[in-house]
């Protein structure tokens, strides 16, 4: 099942042209405030009826404007989670359960064996006598989240489900979060926090003042230096390996497709276990070049690779992508492992870099603090 979306929308002051799919797994709509996130969401949920529109899942036609064809939200069979829970007040955790059961068509309807799976995957069996008003926002969300779950969606809409939540209740509920993947089900997941986006994200469809800035795998997407307009300084690449384990004097060893790297153990959770997935966010600021193995150094990682493109940043800066030379470890997306290095104008004109060059990337272990671990192996992207 995949949602195709083809969305224009022109207001005074904003124009948005954007075309783009979700397959199952988590497709994360990226962008900063006014790139157009709500308006894609608006579009997908039948909430708004763009200038034009082609909006496809799988079979089912959404909206099309050309053959004046709308389907209204409740016949979407899109499952909702916003920013705040909104559940029915009155009703018991069960009774709100049950709303998004009766809303799924009958012939689809899940039997209520599912619905005790779904109160265990969320872990709310405790709650299931209480109202939304005696419940935290962490349990609202993960109550929303089983009745958008009982509803039998063929599409998961998830519009900053976490932005309400404090950094403790977010850790916790993440993890269910990553547990919808097992539902096969496309997600389109809305959030501008990069630390979500990096650690749930299977594709990224990156947002700029109503346009694509880029869209693919995860890896890919965090990697372009095209995203660099919406991410400004928190511009850099995403590197996916495995955890190794802790080594002799306590640093971690994780290995990626561009070869092992040394980072801090505290950055990791403390039961990870070794074969678990890592995925290491590493700022274009904090990735130095040299055009020899450097020798006398404190950094412990240096990745040898070759400089791929050389853009300018829109902050002046140089950005240049190094595509890297992959060693012994596995990167379950395929990608070509790459980094961003953010450099000025004079180490590029010094270095004399140009593409197709040799280089080597300096990462300094203390440096690489931004690290999203899966608690299993080898799960795609
Ligand atoms: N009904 C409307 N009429 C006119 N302009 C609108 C309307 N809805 C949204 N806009 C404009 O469209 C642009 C995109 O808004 P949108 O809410 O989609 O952005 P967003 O990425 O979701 O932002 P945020 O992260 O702040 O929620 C903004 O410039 C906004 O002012």
């Amino acid at each position: 099942m995949t949602l195709t979306a083809v969305i224009r929308q022109n207001w005074r002051g904003f124009a948005m042209d954007v075309s783009f799919s979700a397959r199952p797994g988590v497709t994360a709509l990226f962008g900063r405030s006014g790139a157009g996130k709500t308006t894609v969401v608006n579009a997908v949920a039948g909430l708004l009826r763009p200038d034009f529109a082609r909006i496809t899942l799988a079979d089912l036609v959404l909206s099309d404007t050309a053959t004046q064809r709308f389907l209204p939200p409740h016949r979407r069979r899109i499952g909702y989670v916003f920013q705040d829970a909104r559940l029915f007040p009155h009703l018991s955790v069960r009774a709100n359960l049950d709303y998004g059961r009766r809303f799924a068509p009958r012939a689809e309807r899940p039997p209520a064996a599912r619905f005790d799976e779904v109160v265990s995957l969320l872990g709310i069996a405790a709650l299931l006598d209480r109202r939304p008003g005696a419940l935290s926002g962490g349990e609202k969300q993960r109550v929303a989240l089983g009745r958008a779950i009982l509803s039998a969606p063929r599409l998961l809409l998830m519009d900053e489900p976490l932005a309400a939540l404090d950094e403790a209740r977010k850790a916790a509920i993440l993890p269910y979060l990553e547990n919808l993947r097992a539902l096969g089900l496309p997600i389109l997941y809305v959030s501008h926090s990069l630390a979500e986006i990096t650690r749930l994200a299977d594709h990224v469809v990156m947002l700029d003042a109503g346009r694509v800035a880029a869209e693919g795998p995860a890896a890919r997407v965090l990697s372009d230096p095209a995203s660099a307009a919406a991410l400004g300084r928190e511009t850099g690449a995403l590197l996916i390996g495995r955890f190794a384990g802790i080594v002799e004097d306590g640093l971690a060893l994780l290995d990626t497709a561009a070869g092992a790297l040394h980072v801090a153990r505290h950055d990791l959770p403390p039961d990870l276990a070794s074969g678990a997935t890592v995925r290491l966010r590493v700022l274009a600021s904090d990735v130095m070049l040299a055009l020899d193995v450097p020798q006398g150094i404190s950094a412990l990682n240096v990745l040898a690779g070759h400089v791929d493109r050389i853009d300018t940043a829109p902050d002046g800066s140089v950005l240049v992508r190094l595509l890297l030379a992959t060693g012994n470890g596995t990167d379950p997306t395929n990608t070509a492992p790459a980094l961003l290095s953010r450099i000025t104008a004079r180490s590029l004109r010094q270095m004399g870099l140009r593409p197709g060059q040799p280089v080597h990337a300096i990462l300094k272990s203390v440096s690489i603090t931004d690290i999203a671990a899966r608690p299993w192996p080898g799960m795609a992207s």
